[in-house]
């Protein structure tokens, strides 16, 4: 699944381009879009290989490999729960990644490099959909503020940059993302590979019933990565703005029609059970992506057609 919006890309295609995270859902889905694109000097190493929480370690990088273009996928990510257990965790690291990315890349002469926050930056009652000026406007959604504070610190960083240096550092704030290389952690993970995984698993055993976490009230957006890595290149190469972008598909659903339908795609027969003891999270967070809009960038698949691309992936890739 391709997005046409970067097709017309114009930049270098020999521009070396420093995709962190590589091997995670976006950072693969953006090594796919730019291999498409036909760009053939991608710079990657794995975590094991530069681990950025490294400072002298990611700066030996940055001087040696002088890389000209810096897209920042790599982070601390996990769903709700992983965002309530390891607070520090989702602090801490993201902000010695995102830290010592950013400043190597302007020191070592990086012309541009593009920050991935999350929709999780705006406060937890903000209005729908959630225009970019709603930043730091009021409390956030207390299961993921340590995150949200460490990604809100990257698009202030990104911005202080511009400011002091004049350098040309953007942030895009995608919103719920899922496809291909996402994480299908049975509790870590965000809730559409989360229930993918666990209708699967019940499909498979012959369960009759699936839980499924909160009351299924919250209204989720979500985008498939394939669209947002499509994004992503379009901003490279058309946007070097003060402010951040919103990157959404301007559709939301509730938990449950979302569980719903996930059991219709993997073929589950049984019931779904209600766990209200875990936490529903932010009630409402659709994101106004008209600013994107507005630079002629649009998502082209729908939720149901990245759910079957999705659980075929799944099916294929990762199921014992
Ligand atoms: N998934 C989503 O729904 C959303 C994601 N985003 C943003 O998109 C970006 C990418 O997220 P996503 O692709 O989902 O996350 P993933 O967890 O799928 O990928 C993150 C990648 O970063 C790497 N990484 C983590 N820590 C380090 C480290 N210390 N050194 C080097 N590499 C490291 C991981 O490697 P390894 O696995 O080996 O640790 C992994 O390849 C993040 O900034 C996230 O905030 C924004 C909105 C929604
Ligand atoms: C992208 C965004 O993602 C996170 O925010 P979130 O949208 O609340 O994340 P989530 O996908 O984990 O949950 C969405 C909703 O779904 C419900 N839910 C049902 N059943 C399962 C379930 O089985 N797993 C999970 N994880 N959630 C479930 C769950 O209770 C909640 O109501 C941030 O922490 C942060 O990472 C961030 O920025």
């Amino acid at each position: 699944m391709e997005g046409p919006n970067s097709d017309s890309s114009t930049l270098d295609k020999s521009a070396k381009i420093f995709v962190a995270g590589h091997r995670g859902l976006v950072g693969s889905a953006v090594v796919r879009r730019l291999h498409h694109l036909g760009f053939t000097n991608l710079l990657l190493r794995s975590h094991s290989d530069l681990d950025l929480t490294h400072q002298s370690a990611v700066d030996a990088f940055f001087a040696s490999e002088k890389p000209q273009f810096v897209i920042l996928a790599a982070a601390k990510v996990g769903g709700i729960h992983a965002n309530a257990t390891f607070p520090a965790d989702f602090i801490s690291v993201n902000l010695q990644i995102q830290t010592n990315v950013i400043d190597s890349a302007h020191r070592h002469g990086v012309a541009k490099l593009l920050f991935l926050g999350s929709s999780c930056i705006y406060p937890k009652f903000a209005p729908q959909p959630i225009p970019e000026s709603a930043l730091l406007t009021g409390p956030l959604e207390p299961t993921n503020e340590w995150y949200a504070v460490a990604k809100i610190a990257g698009i202030k960083m990104c911005q202080a940059y511009r400011i002091q240096y004049g350098w040309d550092a953007i942030s895009a704030m995608p919103t719920n993302l899922y496809g291909p290389n996402d994480n299908f952690h049975p509790e870590n993970s965000h809730v559409l590979p989360a229930l993918v995984r666990r209708f699967h698993e019940a499909k498979v055993s012959g369960a009759k019933e699936v839980v499924v976490w909160g009351t299924g009230s919250p209204l989720r957006e979500f985008l498939h990565v394939d669209d947002l890595a499509d994004a992503v290149v379009f901003l490279l190469e058309r946007y070097s703005g003060f402010v951040h972008v919103n990157v959404g598909s301007g559709k939301e659903v509730t938990v449950k029609e979302l569980a719903e339908l996930v059991k219709e795609v993997v073929g589950f027969e049984g019931d779904l059970i209600w766990d209200t003891s875990k936490p529903d999270g932010t009630p409402r967070k659709l994101m106004d992506s008209s600013m994107l809009a507005g630079l002629g960038w649009f998502p082209k698949i729908s939720l149901r057609d990245g759910l079957v691309d999705t659980y075929k992936w799944y099916v294929e890739n990762v199921k014992q």
